[in-house]
């Protein structure tokens, strides 16, 4: 198979992908992450990951690449990743003791015109906690980098009281997603090296 390349500056995501244990490398995808207002979360993350994809494709045709966006749905609010403190507690007090549902599309681009994506949904509900323990999480300082500010592999498990659907798909990829759309454009995930 050609190269693989995952078009991301996760450090989560590529985490995802080191356990998986396929050769690839990433790229930053470099693209404009602004959508048209009035898109649903699923549709914004749907064209980000392929937007993502895309761009890194341009740029080596023969290789294989993969996209991914994600977005977190509470109420009819979408959030992203917090600028700064101040926005990443804002954005935990919208989520503490209710549901939200955190969306992640995946793009699978390669050789001869291969496109296949998927977005996967994962449903988190956190319990209600007081300010002062909302103040001792932001502290961990896991709000960076993380779309709801929290990372449910963290310290943020702490706040979780229920999980429905795929827990890495909270982290940044939907493995089981990822593994299916893999193996359905044909690599072979235990190739010799
Ligand atoms: N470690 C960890 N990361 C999380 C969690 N929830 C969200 N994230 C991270 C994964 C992604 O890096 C980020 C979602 O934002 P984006 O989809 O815009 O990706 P980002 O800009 O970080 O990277 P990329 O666009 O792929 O270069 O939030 C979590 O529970 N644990």
């Amino acid at each position: 198979m050609s190269e693989l390349i995952l078009a991301s500056t996760s450090s989560a995501r590529r985490a995802l992908m080191d356990g998986l244990g396929l050769p690839y490398r990433t790229e930053a995808p470099g693209v404009d992450e602004h959508v048209a207002a009035g898109l649903s979360a699923e549709e914004a993350v749907r064209m980000l990951a392929v937007r993502k994809a895309r761009a890194v494709q341009e740029r080596h045709p023969d290789a294989w690449v993969l996209g991914a966006d994600q977005l977190v749905e509470v109420g009819h609010e979408v959030l992203g990743k917090p600028q700064d403190r101040d926005a990443a507690r804002a954005q935990l007090q919208r989520l503490l003791g209710q549901t939200h549902v955190i969306h992640t599309a995946v793009c699978l681009l390669g050789p001869g015109g291969h496109h296949s994506e998927t977005v996967e949904d994962t449903r988190l509900t956190f319990f209600a906690v007081p300010p002062e323990e909302l103040e001792r999480y932001l502290d961990t300082g896991e709000w960076e980098g993380c779309a709801g500010s929290y990372r449910v592999e963290g310290r943020g498990q702490a706040l979780l009281q229920k999980l429905e659907g795929d827990r890495t798909n909270v982290q940044g990829l939907p493995m089981l997603s990822v593994v299916r759309l893999l193996r359905q454009a044909g690599f072979d995930l235990f190739a010799r090296p």
